[in-house]
């Protein structure tokens, strides 16, 4: 598969290439001039450098700073497929902002909590101050290059939503019966949805298997969703309507799911091998950007063939897959991408996994297709941040 390359002024030939990849493969591969070869290799080599080397270095004090629970803002031991001997260990960031509550506030607010509960959870600040005290140059490096490329990303995510918004011939909404073009698009429907920038950026270390120090799994791979139809490629707004879903159980990114078709080769992998490190899943998030590491590793599912496809890696380019949200948001029609982290060989692994979020208090409204009937319409609206993590 060739790479689609993206750019702010929407291309319709890109759009639709993009959108037929999502559809037949669960994956596509971008390059965009925001994130150069030069930063991707950057981001990669600091990123594992940090857990070779910066994280190590840390006294157990710092270490336990660094610690965050929820797998949000800072350094947490995933239990992925393969036991907790041979967990992945992430570290994650945010938006870089001093008081990132003014993100989420409004959202928990609404959502009936009490302030004492949400908000030491949301203030917390991406934690550079330990790596900068202990290892000024290379915390400084790290921290640096994270910021680059989590701007960099979002870039790119924006892009590509225009994108997607121009394939699926998404209409702008009719305020007073104001008669548009019939080839109007919104081409900002995603993207406005996405004006807080409120992302997720994780570094993620799988070591070499067997190597892992035994410790307290901090977050699990959990949760589900359904299945939704695919229809036809023209999608209309449907008015708001109907209550917000109930907060779902869902881990940070990644929920089990067992969906989706897919079109590949299949792998013999059994979904059992104690190779699968991080198992069987689709992201919650809008897009994820992928920078995998060269070794490859990752796996999408194919529903038609009951196999597990190898993703092949592309060294310079972004690997984006679609995740949860948009799923709901178009009804079905591009359904969220289920895969898996396999190891692939003796040594340990590092990918950078960009995590596209929407705004907690974005209303999710998912689309009518062209041949829908409004009053038959099953999908109801719902707020971003009831399907995200809840902060207990
Ligand atoms: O490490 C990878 O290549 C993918 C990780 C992943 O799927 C996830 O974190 O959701
Ligand atoms: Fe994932």
């Amino acid at each position: 598969m060739s790479s689609v390359c993206l750019c702010k002024t929407v291309s319709r030939a890109a759009a639709n290439e993009l959108v037929d990849a999502l559809q037949a493969h669960g994956y596509c591969y971008l390059k965009h001039d925001a994130v150069s070869p030069t930063l991707l290799k950057e981001v990669k080599t600091r990123g594992r450098n940090f857990f070779t080397s910066l994280y190590p270095s840390l006294s157990e004090f710092h270490k336990e700073s660094l610690r965050t629970e929820m797998g949000y803002r800072g350094f947490y031991r995933y239990v992925g497929a393969s036991g907790r001997d041979d967990a992945i260990d992430c570290f994650s960031i945010g938006r870089d902002i001093h008081d990132p509550q003014r993100l989420r506030q409004d959202y928990y607010a609404s959502a009936g909590w009490e302030s004492s509960e949400y908000m030491p959870k949301i203030s917390r600040v991406n934690p550079w101050g330990p790596l900068l005290e202990v290892s000024p140059n290379a915390g400084r490096e790290f921290q640096q290059t994270l910021l680059t490329y989590y701007d960099a990303c979002h870039e790119v995510s924006m892009d590509a939503l225009r994108h997607i918004a121009c394939a699926l011939g998404i209409k702008p909404a009719q305020n007073n019966g104001e008669q548009l073009p019939d080839d109007a698009i919104d081409e900002d429907y995603f993207v406005s949805n996405h004006s807080k920038r409120d992302h997720n950026l994780e570094v993620k270390f799988y070591p070499q298997l067997g190597r892992v120090a035994r410790s307290k799994p901090i977050a699990e791979v959990r949760g589900a969703s359904e299945k939704n139809p695919t229809g036809p490629k023209v999608l209309r707004r449907k008015t708001a309507s109907a209550e917000p879903l109930l907060p779902m159980a869902a881990a940070s990114p990644g929920s089990s799911t067992d969906r989706s078709a897919r079109n590949a080769s299949p792998s013999t992998t059994p979904a059992s091998s104690p190779l699968v490190r991080l198992d069987k899943h689709s992201d919650l998030s809008t897009i994820t950007l992928l920078a995998q590491d060269v070794m490859g590793g990752l796996e999408v599912y194919d529903e038609t063939k009951e196999a597990f496809i190898e993703v092949p890696v592309l060294e310079d380019a972004l690997l984006m897959n679609a995740g949860m949200f948009l799923e709901r948001w178009t009804d079905g029609f591009i359904e969220a991408t289920p895969h898996r982290v396999r190891s692939v060989g003796t040594e340990d692994r590092c990918s950078v996994v960009f995590f596209c979020f929407p705004n907690h208090d974005a209303v999710i409204d998912p689309m009518l297709q062209a041949n829908d009937n409004p009053a038959l319409a099953q999908a109801a609206s719902f707020t971003a941040g009831d399907m995200m993590p809840p902060v207990v």
